[in-house]
């Protein structure tokens, strides 16, 4: 890693926007981000607001790795990507689908709170409708099911064809057990990982105990694109590359991790700039052809446009707000 620049440098590399959604997603309607430009090139800093100061370190950490350091070597120049639907309702899965150039893979929400397993089934078999047969359909419960309710849903969801369910319940054991649960009852669904690799003590945790058949990793969360794939390589499974619902310089970033892996079997969850109804680049990095070139994402994190920043920059109370949170975040990190 780079050693960590002072506080008044990040300070003054930063721009805080506030970016509207086209769809709700994770509860919010609108995404933040804070852009810094770093004398490598442009970084973004976005970690949920919900999340501790700790965690906001380990975004910070990825966003000095890409700003004021370097990214490990790419191996191949193009990723393909997942469409992502949220939680919506059946009859908006077709419109939803219409914004993304991606017709082999797709990922949708489920477990949605205040939803029932009627309508996840109504939304992924709209899903399996409009895609076609061929399609990989894969589901994220972000947690939401116990162990039963897994088995219940995924038992019911199974039929529809599911590459993997992401998450189906928040803990390493629980994930553990619904493996062996859906074992027995012959229930040939892939466990993903996600929030125990992303919000996890330890992210190996979930490999060592044989909790998931593959991991979704994305590198703000884990520290950066080397550090991540270090964890990949440690997990010794299969990884798909996700956004953390990142403007398209945190969806680049993103493309970097995905072009580095030595291996990459899956499509990744890197299409979520469709999501964003404004951008902080001209030409948004969204998936054409069902994927995105690493060519496109260099081109898309070096041409930030200073206008965006500005018609989108958060009010003066977000500003402040954040700006306390990246000391609090600096504060954290090793001093260079
Ligand atoms: O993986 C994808 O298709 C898109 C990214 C995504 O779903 C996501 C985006 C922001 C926060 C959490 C998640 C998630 O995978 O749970
Ligand atoms: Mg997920």
């Amino acid at each position: 890693m780079p050693p960590t620049p002072d506080l008044d440098e990040l300070l003054a590399a930063a721009h805080v926007v506030t970016l509207p959604l086209r769809v709700r997603f994770r509860g919010v309607t609108e995404r933040e981000a804070v852009l810094l430009r770093g004398p490598y090139g442009w970084a973004e800093w976005a970690p949920f607001t919900e999340y501790a100061d700790a965690d906001a370190a380990r975004w910070l950490a990825a966003a000095v790795e890409a700003g004021w350091g370097g990214l490990p070597a790419p191996v191949r120049d193009a990723v393909g990507v997942n469409a992502t639907v949220p939680a919506v309702p059946a009859h908006d899965v077709e419109q939803v689908l219409a914004r993304y150039d991606v017709r082999r893979t797709a990922k949708v929400k489920v477990a949605e709170t205040g939803q029932s397993l009627a309508d996840d089934l109504a939304r992924v078999r709209e899903v399996r409708r409009v895609l076609g047969p061929a399609a990989r359909v894969r589901v994220d419960a972000n947690g939401a099911w116990s162990v039963d309710d897994a088995v219940r849903a995924l038992t019911a969801l199974a039929p529809l064809g599911l590459e993997y369910a992401e998450q189906p319940c928040a803990t390493v054991a629980d994930l553990a057990a619904l493996r062996l649960a859906l074992a027995r009852a012959g229930v040939d669904v892939p466990v993903a990982a996600d929030e125990s690799v992303r919000r996890a003590e330890d992210p190996l945790e979930v490999a060592r105990r044989g909790a998931a058949d593959l991991v979704v990793v994305k590198a703000a969360p884990l520290g950066g694109v080397a550090r991540a794939l270090e964890i990949i390589e440690q997990a010794g499974l299969p990884a798909v590359v996700s956004s953390a619902l990142d403007t398209s310089v945190g969806l680049a970033l993103g493309v970097r991790l995905a072009a580095a892996l030595p291996v990459l079997e899956h499509d990744c969850g890197l299409g979520t700039g469709a999501l964003l109804a404004a951008d902080v680049v001209a030409d948004p990095l969204v998936p054409v052809g069902g994927g995105l070139t690493l060519a496109r994402a260099d081109a898309a994190r070096a041409a930030v446009d200073p206008g965006a920043l500005t018609a989108y920059r958060g009010d003066a109370g977000r500003e402040s707000w954040w700006r306390a949170r990246l000391a609090r975040a600096h504060a954290l990190l090793p001093a260079s």
